[in-house]
């Protein structure tokens, strides 16, 4: 049967994490380039309902209204979507809030569903005889069987007793030992709008795409079946909350492109540099590899000589604005490790908007945005640095940054995302987000081979301005050359370096007299019946339909007099080795805690990994045991993964955040790269997690920091939907920050290559300050003692058991 004609189809996006995924439908069945040009997910709050009628309807052929958080009854949780229905001037097709919209339209009333559910599979049955979408010659090839089954994500319902005549019920669950029949499809008698309850996006959804076809053919027998639609007007696209251009086959690199084929990226505006293509290569990368030498040694020693004396820095500078070990370890999969210091350091407080550029030998430089966000100008400025490499993209880190994104960057980064009030003096000293300079480094292999990697730099310098023509802000890379700060190493730097790292691997002997000391007690700073109560009332907004699945997180703090930080980091890494184990130290930042600032990071979740093909990998984390320490039984640890593997709740946790971390990546991944090469498997390091794959590949016009921007914070930390599971969590938790944990940390190439962890079980040190973070995903069927042992064991992992709490 031939596929419907694509009309324009309008998503009316409710600020909801799943969304995008409705994209994901329309690729199974049209390419990449007419559902970019016919398709547009528009958030609910861009238009007020007379600009939608005047400049929009005219210009479209039909609208989907998606899911999303609160009731449908509440006019700020679902904008002019009732008047659109009430007038019906074109086919709608309501998915979950917008089913809801569509009873509640015509005289129905909301309730809770009785079976709350989220990120479950349900099987449901259309009604007999099939009516409406499924009754569909669409729908009767799509499978043979009557059954089919989807996810749900709601907490409330249409109550079946109020539908109005005018409505008629299309589908149900079939019911089960713990859930009754519930409604889950409608249709209005008589006008173009169908609605379903369950979710049809979701990955573990099937006949998702069926659905869609009866809808769209639908809407061509409303327009009389023309041979073909136009495409959306540039005035539409360009409303988009985030535009992605299809991807070109022909250039696998990470270098922006020049040429934009749709226009605006961002809802700020775009930063995109925009002579990127007339720029002369300027900067080249290097690497040496030294073969056998110093293959045999400790890489602790390594990064004692090197990197804490700091060898081979430009004409001996001693002090050094940071210490870098990006030491990944897992007996698993192979991970490289990298020592360097950053040449200087940019730091960004989002509570005064003030950039600060600190080297070691000269006082800090500050700099306020005004109007720009420090994601767009340090995604312009890096991009502009990946313009004037004159040469395709490497695999792993090759230079460029290293630092780390903190929690409250989300202020910047989440559309609609609104900032409490800040009243504390303390919150104009933070350092929400710090990026490190690197021009030279030295990596050791998963064989143990050493590597000298560094970026040359050509004497004329040749890298432009990135200014954007409508900012007021002075761009970075203008406004570090005001500072004298030069990009890449000239060759006698290089050889210098060079030089010093053959000395070091040469002369390392003696092993490290520094001690691994132990970890200070750390206590909870909110009681674990505090944390009870905060889930109880995690739960209750999750039974009114305001989130499907919340992050709720503590923190637990110790001090130590005279903290050697790199101490306690390396019985961190002996004790909980992980994928992403880093150590960061800042000595020369002061936060309002403390002097001096390190990270002893022993993270085991990907947050984002950007490929030199641009593909982009994410793995979210969700489900978490506690482990059986070896000497105990090896098959009881075994049996212990299994269950949780195997665990309902656990499962749709993980279901939960990876639809969203599909809709995340859809903002700036072509639809079709979209997709889940592994769900919910077990990984079993520290502790067991059920971990899951998703990957795309980048669109042409979004770098790597816009794409971190997009997906930021890390959906695991979150829940689903975004925003409004983070405003709620902003009050729900007990600290006003979360700082650096939940935040991302690792590395962004000079090429865009980049890798980060989600920031977990990791210890943050400022000044004599010691906190570690914790939390887990609170759901309908969460446990108030269970999720309190969850968090301990989390903390357990990184510190070592809490006793009495
Ligand atoms: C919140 C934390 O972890 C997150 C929550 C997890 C869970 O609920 O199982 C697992 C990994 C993380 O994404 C934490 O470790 O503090
Ligand atoms: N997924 C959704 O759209 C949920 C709708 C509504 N907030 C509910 O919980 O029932």
């Amino acid at each position: 049967m031939e596929r419907p004609v694509l009309p324009r189809t309008l998503i009316l996006d409710y600020y909801d994490s799943y969304t995008n995924n409705l994209l994901c439908l329309f690729t199974q069945l049209y390419g990449d380039a007419e559902v970019l040009q016919k398709v547009v997910v528009i958030k609910a709050d861009k238009y007020s309902w007379s600009e939608f009628q005047q400049q929009v309807l005219p210009n479209i052929d039909c609208v989907i209204l998606s899911p999303g958080p609160g009731r449908p009854d509440n006019p700020s949780d679902i904008a002019f979507g009732l008047d659109l229905l009430r007038l019906h001037p074109i086919p709608i097709l309501g998915v979950c809030l917008g089913h809801q919209a569509i009873g509640v339209a015509f005289g129905a009333q909301i309730i809770n569903t009785p079976a709350i559910t989220h990120g479950h599979v349900v099987l449901i049955k259309p009604a007999e005889p099939k009516i409406g979408l499924f009754d569909s010659p669409f729908w009767q090839t799509s499978g043979n069987q009557d059954e089919f089954e989807v996810v749900v994500y709601n907490s409330l319902t249409i109550d079946p007793a109020t539908i109005p005549n005018e409505l008629e019920v299309t589908a149900r669950s079939v019911p089960t030992l713990d859930r009754p029949s519930t409604v889950q499809g409608v249709r209005h008698r008589e006008y173009p709008i169908w609605g379903v309850q369950y979710h049809p996006e979701s990955i573990s959804s099937t006949r998702g795409s069926a659905l869609l076809q009866s809808f769209l053919s639908e809407v061509n027998k409303y327009h009389s079946s023309p041979p073909s639609f136009p495409p959306l007007s540039s005035h539409i696209i360009s409303s988009c909350a985030y535009r992605v251009s299809a991807a070109s086959r022909s250039r696998p690199s990470t270098r922006p492109s020049s040429a934009l084929p749709t226009p605006p990226v961002t809802p700020s505006p775009s930063r995109t540099p925009s002579r990127i293509g007339q720029r002369r290569s300027g900067l080249r990368l290097l690497e040496k590899r030294l073969g056998e030498l110093g293959k045999g040694l400790r890489t602790q020693d390594v990064y004692e000589s090197l990197v804490q004396k700091r060898r081979g820095s430009r004409k001996g500078k001693e002090k050094a604005t940071g210490q870098v070990w990006l030491d990944g370890q897992t007996p698993t999969r192979a991970t490289t490790t990298s020592l360097a210091n950053p040449e200087f350091l940019l730091t960004y407080c989002l509570a005064s908007r003030k950039v600060t550029l600190h080297r070691s030998d000269l006082p800090p430089s500050h700099l306020i945005l005004s109007e720009i966000t420090f994601w767009d100008w340090f995604s312009a400025g890096s991009q502009a640095l990946t313009a004037a490499l004159g040469e395709s993209s490497k695999e792993g880190w090759r230079g460029g940054w290293v630092g780390y994104f903190g929690y409250e960057m989300k202020a910047e980064s989440l559309q609609g995302y609104k900032r409490p009030p800040r009243v504390d003096a303390q919150a104009a000293e933070e350092v929400d987000a710090c990026w490190g300079w690197v021009d030279r480094l030295t990596e050791r292999t998963d064989a143990g081979e050493w590597i000298v990697r560094g970026v040359l730099r050509h004497p004329s310098d040749p890298l432009n301005s990135d200014t954007d023509e409508d900012s007021e802000d002075i761009s970075m890379i203008d406004w570090l050359r005001s500072h004298d700060v030069t990009f890449g190493v000239t060759s006698n730097e290089w050889d210098e370096y060079l030089q010093d790292v053959e000395m070091v691997l040469g002369s390392v002997s003696p092993a490290s007299t520094i001690p691994a000391t132990s970890f200070p007690p750390f206590r909870p700073n909110a009681t674990g019946s505090d944390y009870r109560e905060r889930i109880d009332a995690c739960r209750e907004a999750i039974r009114q339909g305001e989130s499907y699945e919340l992050t709720l997180t503590t923190k637990f703090s110790a001090s130590s007099p005279n903290l050697n930080p790199y101490s306690l980091y390396l019985r961190l890494r002996t004790f909980n080795p992980a994928y992403y184990s880093t150590y960061l130290h800042f000595p020369s930042l002061t936060t309002p805690r403390g002097s001096g600032l390190s990270i002893l990071s022993s993270s085991p979740e990907r947050f984002l990994k950007i490929d030199k093909s641009r593909r982009v990998e994410m793995m979210p984390i969700k489900g978490t045991r506690a482990r059986i320490k070896p000497g105990q039984c090896r098959k009881v640890d075994a049996q212990i993964g299994e269950e949780l593997r195997t665990d309902h709740k656990e499962r749709a946790e993980n279901l939960m955040i990876v639809d969203l971390i599909r809709s995340d990546l859809l903002s700036c991944c072509t639809p079709s790269t979209v997709s889940v090469p592994k769900l919910i498997a077990l990984e079993s390091y520290g502790v067991h997690n059920l971990v899951t794959t998703v990957q795309g590949t980048l669109a042409e016009n979004v770098g790597s920091v816009e794409c971190v921007r997009r997906c930021f914070p890390p959906g695991s930390m979150t829940g689903a939907p975004k925003l409004r599971s983070v405003q709620m969590l902003d009050d729900f938790e007990a600290e006003k920050r979360r700082g650096i944990y939940s935040g991302c940390l690792g590395y962004i190439s000079i090429d865009g290559v980049s890798d980060l962890s989600v920031v977990i079980r990791s210890i943050v040190a400022e000044g004599e300050q010691l906190s570690i973070g914790a939390g887990g995903a609170i759901t309908w069927l969460s446990d108030r003692d269970k999720e309190w042992d969850e968090v301990l064991t989390k903390v357990g992992s990184v510190v070592g058991k809490l006793e009495g709490y």
